[in-house]
């Protein structure tokens, strides 16, 4: 079992002197295996970006534990956690949120070469683009300059130079129309094949988590439940 949550529970504390509280998530459960794709479906506000950020680390929980590959996060030794770092990854619903506007492509795209230690050069960063549809003419625009896909492609990229093995995609196609929507599932799935990462795909649509996705959880109440997944055979065919 590649990620592992148990007994996980996070409250936001709000209002003007934030002495309210909601618990957005109530001792969540859920197992990710290695090259899987899982679904998280649920209302607006139901608390799947919070199981995101809590499962890549970036939030922490109130209660609970989280494994990756079996060791829990916060008793990782410095090595196992800058590698936990690298391999573990989120791409959001708007791209643009992961470039700053005033970088061209190129210093986006090298900064997590920079960040994680890993040797850069253009040729490499270049040959990763190819397979995810951008090209050299594309490095030296600025994020405005790229449309919405592009942009998502150019997310991805950056997330894929550094070999993640686990990716969490909050609603990465949400901002799209549905052919570029169809390309992109169908570029993340290309790269499942190749790479054998598994992805934890946050949607609100539960049809297009039908297709993706081996399982389903549902965030109900700020409960995990696991759905019962019956793919539709004639949509399957649209991607
Ligand atoms: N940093 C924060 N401080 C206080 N409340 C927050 C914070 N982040 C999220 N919330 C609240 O927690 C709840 C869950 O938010 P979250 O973004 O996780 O839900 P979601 O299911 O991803 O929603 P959506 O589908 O609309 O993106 C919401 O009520 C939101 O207002």
């Amino acid at each position: 079992m590649l990620v592992k949550a148990v007994a996980l529970s996070k409250t936001y504390k709000i209002g003007w002197l934030k002495k309210r509280s909601i618990k957005v998530i109530k001792e969540a459960e859920i197992f990710i295996d290695k090259g899987e794709t899982v679904g998280l479906v649920g209302e607006s506000g139901s608390g799947k970006t919070t199981l995101g950020l809590l499962l890549t680390g970036l939030l922490k929980p109130d209660d609970g534990q989280i494994f990756f590959n079996g060791k829990e996060i916060t008793r990782l030794t410095p090595s196992e956690n800058k590698d936990f770092r690298r391999r573990v990854q989120i791409i959001f619903q708007h791209p643009e949120a992961a470039f700053n506007p005033k970088w061209r492509l190129i210093r986006s795209l090298a900064e997590p070469f920079r960040l994680h230690g890993i040797p850069f050069t253009e040729r490499a960063l270049l040959e990763q683009l190819e397979t995810i549809g951008l090209y050299k003419e594309h490095l030296d625009r600025y994020p405005s300059q790229l449309s919405g896909g592009e942009l998502q492609r150019a997310a991805i990229a950056r997330v894929m130079v550094l070999e993640p093995k686990f990716l969490v995609l909050d609603e990465p196609t949400s901002m799209l129309d549905v052919i570029t929507q169809a390309q992109i599932i169908r570029l993340l799935q290309e790269i499942q094949k190749e790479k054998g990462l598994a992805y934890l795909f946050i949607t609100h649509d539960l049809e297009l988590a039908r297709l993706f996705c081996r399982r389903i959880y549902c965030l109900v109440d700020g409960k995990l439940q696991e759905m019962l997944t019956v793919r539709s055979a004639s949509r399957e065919s649209d991607f």
